[in-house]
């Protein structure tokens, strides 16, 4: 998707008896890979957001069970699952919104449990774990590449688009969701001039959205979060594109905290709002917004964020980590099999009947 000298940044690599790690909250100053050996280390870097994004976190989460059962030291297979069935349990509780999380874990125990039914051997077991985890890293990357293909044709030589946090390379295997069509663009000539929301408080739009855009060599302006209204009335932005944690059945967006706010500014200024979704973010299980669980996240990431106190000691804190917005302020959901339009309920469900 992207020219050879703009390969994005890969957050994550696979090295059998460990998985190497990009930490996130070092971005843009330092580049620093971590080497994790053991699934305890990758539930803390989930939980610190050493590695975030929902697919990214999926991913990361798959290979910290293949780490946990590769440390089983038991004999027989039924101890095994068990193991696997405990270490997904832990993992599970990393982080709470985003589904790709438990996605994984539940595909990754799915994998287990038939591989135990097959008969295999410990170590056949946990080969076919290994496996599952490198597949769903590759099925990302193709995921996120197709969602560029059905959003592309949303975007026109010369727009405007804005976006919020990260939803690119950095948050998935390669390319991102909400990015995949601005690297596709690229690719293709096609001139996008794209406004990255800095995205208080942990500022994934301007340390990693910005990073990332700007070393590819795409046009990117940072703002503060609250600039984004005055562009808006500007008419510099011609469409908005975000990412998503978790999409509910009735097509309400959980995502990073101040992407309501954007979705009510866009509707106001009549422009359109589109969420990059995988379908492994689309959770039918959950019927609306309302019953997504929201992360709150500690109070020093508000008041000592920039590495200063910000803040009188003490002062109370509101930390939530996303919020909800509702359907109707959501133009299209742009996913790898197509892009879904209101009425979310049945088109969401008919998608994936259409892809079971
Ligand atoms: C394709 S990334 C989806 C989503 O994840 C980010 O949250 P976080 O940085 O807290 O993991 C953000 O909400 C992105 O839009």
């Amino acid at each position: 998707m992207t020219t050879p000298e703009h390969q994005p940044l890969s957050s994550l690599n696979w090295k059998k008896d460990k998985l190497e790690m990009l930490d996130q909250r070092l971005l843009p100053e330092t580049i620093l890979m971590l080497k994790l050996y053991t699934p305890e280390e990758v539930w803390e870097s989930i939980h610190s957001m050493k590695v975030r994004g929902a697919p990214a976190i999926g991913i990361a989460a798959a290979f910290g069970v293949v780490l946990g059962a590769k440390a089983y030291d038991g004999i027989a297979i039924e101890g095994w699952l068990d193991h696997v069935k405990s270490v997904c349990a832990h993992l599970a509780t990393s982080r709470p919104t985003a589904v790709n999380l438990f996605w994984a874990l539940d595909r990754m125990m799915q994998k287990a449990n038939q591989a135990a039914e097959a008969g295999l051997s410990l170590a056949e077991s946990t080969d076919a774990l290994e496996v599952e985890a490198l597949l769903i890293q590759k099925e990302d990357e193709e995921v996120c590449r197709m969602i560029g293909e059905h959003a592309l044709p949303l975007f026109a030589d010369g727009m405007g688009v804005l976006t919020h946090c990260n939803a690119g390379g950095l948050a998935t295997a390669k390319y991102g969701t909400a990015t995949a069509p601005m690297y596709l663009a690229q690719e293709r000539g096609i001139h996008l001039k794209v406004f990255a929301d800095e995205t208080r408080p942990v500022l994934q739009g301007a340390r990693l959205t910005a990073f990332e855009l700007q070393q590819a060599g795409i046009d990117v302006t940072l703002l503060c979060d609250n600039m984004a209204g005055m562009v808006m009335s500007k008419g510099w932005v011609q469409a908005v594109i975000v990412g998503t944690d978790r999409v509910a059945a009735n097509g309400d967006v959980a995502n990073k905290i101040g992407t309501y706010s954007l979705a009510v500014l866009a509707k106001a200024h009549n422009i359109p709002f589109y969420v990059a979704s995988p379908l492994s973010t689309i959770d039918l299980s959950t019927a609306s917004g309302d019953l997504i669980p929201i992360e709150e996240r500690a109070a020093e990431e508000v008041t000592e964020g920039f590495g200063k106190r910000t803040a009188p000691k003490g002062v109370k804190v509101y930390n939530p980590a996303f919020d909800v917005t509702p359907n109707e302020y959501v133009t299209a959901i742009i996913t790898e099999k197509g892009i879904v339009r209101a009425p979310f309920q049945e088109n969401l469900a008919a998608l994936f009947a259409e892809n079971k």
